[in-house]
């Protein structure tokens, strides 16, 4: 790990070296040369990103970089209109959202997608019957196997929402909606995480509780996440890209990111645009 982290600090500023295009086993996610277009927008322009298995990798980059079509690129939700999605060791560039789910993508939304009128516990269940091929009626019968609800718990607990199974979503805080939304993506037992602005809209008590629940997820699954406020990603990642104008402008670890001047000029660019 420590040699390929020499390489990528080597090649800071030449992104896209040759040894980039080799596919490593040790990579969980592999973006090779991503391109998406919008008309005659380049929302995201050659993005080359690898995540080993297990890192926590945080995507930055002021509004409009291209954060979230990127996010798309990867779950399916867009497609790439050039370049590859490898995953796992298969390339799932043109396979849609809900085969990449099953092979272990798992994605939370910057909107909250939740059953307000439902219990923590329903949806849950949900989330588990959205993962199943067996067929059933949503809320009807089909109830949880032994193995179900051992996975519903445990994705509860790690939430911190354990005693608060029974409550019904529109009762409960913006930031335990947040906790839960994280835990009905745990359910699936993803491999990779994708988490999209965990921590928007949550007051400074409850961004802590989200980032010390993301701190304790389990070392070897591998998050990828973005994240606006700077000083609450650069504390749970173990690297960063850094996204302008849908082009990679840095990739270096938090402490690097902090100091880099080319970040620090995009940030305070768009807070000068928008003075
Ligand atoms: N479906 C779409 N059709 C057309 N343009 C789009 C579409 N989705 C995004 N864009 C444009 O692509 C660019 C990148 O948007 P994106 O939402 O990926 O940026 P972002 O970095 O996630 O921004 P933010 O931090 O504000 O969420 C923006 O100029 C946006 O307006």
């Amino acid at each position: 790990m420590r040699a390929r982290r020499r390489t990528r600090q080597d090649r800071f500023g030449t992104l896209t070296s040759p040894q980039a295009k080799a596919h490593s086993v040790t990579d969980l996610l592999h973006l090779e040369g991503i391109c998406v277009q919008f008309g005659g927008l380049k929302a995201v322009d050659d993005v080359t990103i690898r995540v080993p298995r297990g890192e926590r990798r945080a995507i930055i980059g002021p509004n409009g970089a291209g954060k979230t079509t990127l996010f798309n690129a990867i779950t399916g939700m867009v497609r790439a209109t050039s370049g590859r999605v490898m995953f796992d060791g298969r390339d799932v560039t043109r396979m849609p959202v809900h085969a990449r789910a099953a092979i272990g993508m798992s994605r939370t939304f910057q909107i909250t997608n939740l059953f307000p009128n439902l219990t923590v516990a329903e949806n849950m269940r949900l989330a588990l019957r959205g993962l199943s091929p067996r067929k059933f009626s949503l809320l009807g019968g089909g109830s949880l196997t032994a193995e179900e609800h051992a996975r519903a718990d445990k994705a509860l607990g790690v939430s911190r929402l354990h005693a608060r199974r029974d409550v019904v979503v529109k009762e409960m805080s913006y930031g335990e909606q947040r906790q839960l939304e994280l835990a009905m993506a745990l359910v699936a037992q993803p491999k990779l995480l994708l988490l999209d602005e965990p921590a928007a809209g949550l007051s400074p008590s409850e961004r802590v509780i989200v980032s010390d629940i993301i701190r304790a997820l389990p070392r070897d699954l591998t998050l990828v996440l973005i994240e606006h406020d700077m000083d609450l990603v650069l504390s749970l990642v173990d690297y960063v890209t850094c996204l302008n104008n849908g082009k990679m402008l840095v990739e270096a670890p938090p402490a690097e990111i902090r100091t880099n001047t080319l970040v620090q000029d995009v940030y305070l660019g768009k807070a000068r645009h928008h003075a």
